[in-house]
């Protein structure tokens, strides 16, 4: 992700440093694929009658996008549970609306107006955090023990806090 003999060097990863981080942001699209944190977008309500695949919505129905359904899809996403982030790398599927398999931020009129603040907070916090630590799992933990337990909500969080143990690299 980074070159090891700069890592640690400057004080800060600033905004044009992460456009480099092209792997990082893979990760950061694939998580979002797979843990929306806003799983069912915000609800609609139909304005009149209308079909969506053979089925009759009437007018005024409350309709929910499974947005976290849609990420795990196996006619749209080949292997959809594995971590494979390296799927994103060269390829044109972005969370900006216009591709409906990835849609973490929803899509069409009603799209979060904060995409760009909440990529770029989430990019620089976590591009950070890799630049000045190292990081591991405490001792006798494996990643079979991590647990991805949610609480559910309009958005999610996790229900149990992720612990790990952070070192300060030397520089
Ligand atoms: C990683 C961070 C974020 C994620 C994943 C996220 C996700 C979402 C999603 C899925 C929606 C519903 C879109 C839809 O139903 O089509 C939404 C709506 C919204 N978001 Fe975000 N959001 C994030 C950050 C932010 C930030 C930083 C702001 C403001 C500074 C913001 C403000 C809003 C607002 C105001 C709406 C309602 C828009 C409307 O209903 O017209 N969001 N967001």
């Amino acid at each position: 992700m980074f070159e090891e003999s700069s890592r640690g060097k400057k004080s800060f990863v600033n905004e044009d440093d992460v456009q480099g981080l092209i792997h990082l942001k893979a990760v950061i699209k694939k998580t979002f694929r797979l843990q929306p944190i806003v799983p069912l977008l915000v609800p609609r309500e139909t304005m009149r009658k209308c079909n969506i695949s053979g089925y009759e919505i009437p007018a005024k129905t409350l309709v929910y996008v499974n947005a976290w359904a849609v990420g795990r899809d196996s006619e749209v996403w080949e292997n959809p549970k594995e971590f494979y982030p390296e799927r994103f790398i060269g390829s044109s599927v972005d969370y900006k609306g216009l591709n409906f398999e990835l849609i973490p931020f929803g899509a069409g009129r009603r799209i979060c107006p904060g995409i760009h603040m909440g990529v770029a907070s989430v990019e620089l916090a976590l591009a950070n955090l890799l630049y000045k630590f190292d990081w591991e799992m405490p001792t006798g933990m494996n990643k079979e023990d991590l647990d991805f337990e949610v609480v559910p909500g309009i958005t999610v969080h996790k229900k149990n806090a992720l612990c790990l143990v952070a070192s300060k690299i030397n520089v």
